[in-house]
């Protein structure tokens, strides 16, 4: 068997978010959210289930902690609830909001865990929403001022900072497919909003530098891979934009300082182009130290014509999935890393999530979640395979720590590496769990 080493400064962590573990939705002075809202509309969201209760990260953050710790993990990325902050998207701080993260910051410090925060998860305050949300250019120095008010009050604590989570999941998810908070289904809007969170983006990453904080600064854009069916162009230029959908939608204007231009045309003929001001690119492409990557599934993809939103069909290859019906495909992982690569250079990247879904449930006070660690075993070989290939990757941080709310699939579908019983919330190690922790400790496994 093939043992598959990590080099020794290379990061371990794992993931979660706000909404999806905190609970405590009305508790200590918290705004609503978007996702406070959505979820309470019927038919949003799987057997009407909300983040209310969640995993009660906000009462258990030591317990979670102390998995983290007890992990062996060198980073933990969460992320801040802005409506915890400010209860109404701006005006007014709330203390308490504040004072709930200064001690989860203090309780990973003092167990030598590096606090990796993402500013937005998606928890948009409601009230931001309701003068329209991210259409609302409004909303953007909104975003720049809370987090102009985090990068200072965490100053020397925080020294990992990521913008924004997937803005495809916060435009084109949530503003075109519907499936996500707000729930609209207008191409424009979506185009619009993505140009607004990259705006956003970049004007967060200028006030970062001008703040002189400690620390780096990145966003987490999430990434799949369409594999050609045939070499005949048709299928390549399909797979090419389904891709960049994601991928140069949300890199170019960053790394470029342009949107793909292949790309603003075929928007053109769906009458959907963003509307650009002038500088906004010039602040979007604000240079930045690291980049995250979220990683999930791949397939082979296949031209045929009004398929969608590109032209492009999903073929069922026969290719194992997990739980939550995603093809496993640690192939395109290698392969959208390495075009990383390959277009946009030698920037850091931290992998800010991968992992996978299986709804085992603890039998004797074990969870024999086998199928996740080969998933993490086949994902782990595709990274070290592009690291072997030149990418530049420091750290990877498996999605999820704990089983949570998975948006509109709400507690039905489990990516933790802890069980989690939603009825009496105790927290169970899973066999990945151990594995992982074997692995972090080793800095190797056996394939
Ligand atoms: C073309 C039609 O498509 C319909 C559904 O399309 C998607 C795409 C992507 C997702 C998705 C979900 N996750 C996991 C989360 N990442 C952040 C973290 O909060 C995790 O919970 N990543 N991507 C869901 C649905």
């Amino acid at each position: 068997m093939a043992i598959i080493k990590f080099p020794k400064d290379f990061k371990w962590g794992a993931a979660t978010a706000s909404y999806q573990i905190e609970g405590a939705a009305n508790e200590d002075g918290r705004g609503v959210s978007i996702w406070d809202t959505f979820s309470k509309t019927p038919g949003k969201v799987h057997n009407g289930d909300t983040g209310d209760i969640a995993c009660d990260s906000y009462h258990r953050y030591e317990e979670d902690v102390d998995l983290i710790h007890d992990l062996g993990a060198d980073v933990y990325r969460f992320s801040v609830a802005w409506p915890r902050i400010f209860p109404t998207g701006t005006g007014e701080v709330n203390q308490k909001g504040v004072d709930y993260y200064h001690k989860l910051v203090d309780s990973m410090l003092a167990k030598g865990i590096e606090p990796m925060c993402t500013l937005y998860h998606w928890d948009l305050p409601q009230v931001l929403q309701d003068k329209g949300g991210w259409d609302n250019r409004e909303t953007i120095e909104a975003f720049v001022q809370y987090a102009d008010f985090m990068f200072k009050e965490f100053n020397g604590k925080i020294k990992k900072w990521i913008t924004i989570n997937e803005p495809w999941c916060s435009s084109f998810l949530s503003n075109y497919i519907g499936e996500h908070a707000p729930g609209n289904q207008d191409l424009q809007l979506a185009t619009d909003v993505g140009h607004h969170l990259l705006v956003a983006h970049g004007l967060a990453v200028k006030r970062f530098r001008e703040s002189n904080v400690e620390g780096e600064i990145g966003y987490a854009p999430n990434v799949t891979w369409f594999e050609p069916y045939s070499t005949k162009e048709q299928d390549v230029d399909a797979c090419n934009r389904g891709n960049a959908w994601n991928l140069e939608w949300f890199f170019d204007p960053v790394f470029k300082g342009s949107y793909p231009q292949f790309m603003l045309d075929w928007f053109k003929e769906k009458g959907a182009v963003p509307t650009i001001l002038n500088g906004d690119l010039e602040i979007i492409s604000q240079p930045i130290d690291f980049l995250g990557v979220n990683y999930y599934t791949g397939n082979v993809g296949r031209y045929k014509e009004n398929e969608g939103l590109f032209d492009l069909e999903s073929i069922d290859m026969g290719y194992d999935k997990t739980d939550i019906d995603w093809f496993i495909y640690p192939e395109g992982f290698y392969k959208v890393l390495v075009k990383i690569k390959d277009l946009y250079g030698s920037v850091p990247i931290y992998i800010t999530e991968n992992g996978a879904c299986y709804n085992d449930e603890p039998e004797n006070g074990k969870v024999a979640d086998h199928k996740r660690i080969d998933y993490i075993k086949t994902h782990l070989t595709a990274l070290k395979r592009s690291m072997d290939s030149g990418v530049n990757i420091k750290g990877f941080l498996y999605w999820s720590l704990l089983d949570n709310f998975e948006w509109a699939l709400g507690y039905s579908m489990r990516f933790g590496i802890v069980h989690v019983n939603y009825e009496t919330l105790e927290r169970t190690k899973k066999d990945s769990y151990h594995w992982y922790n074997e692995t972090i400790k080793k800095g190797e496994f056996e394939l």
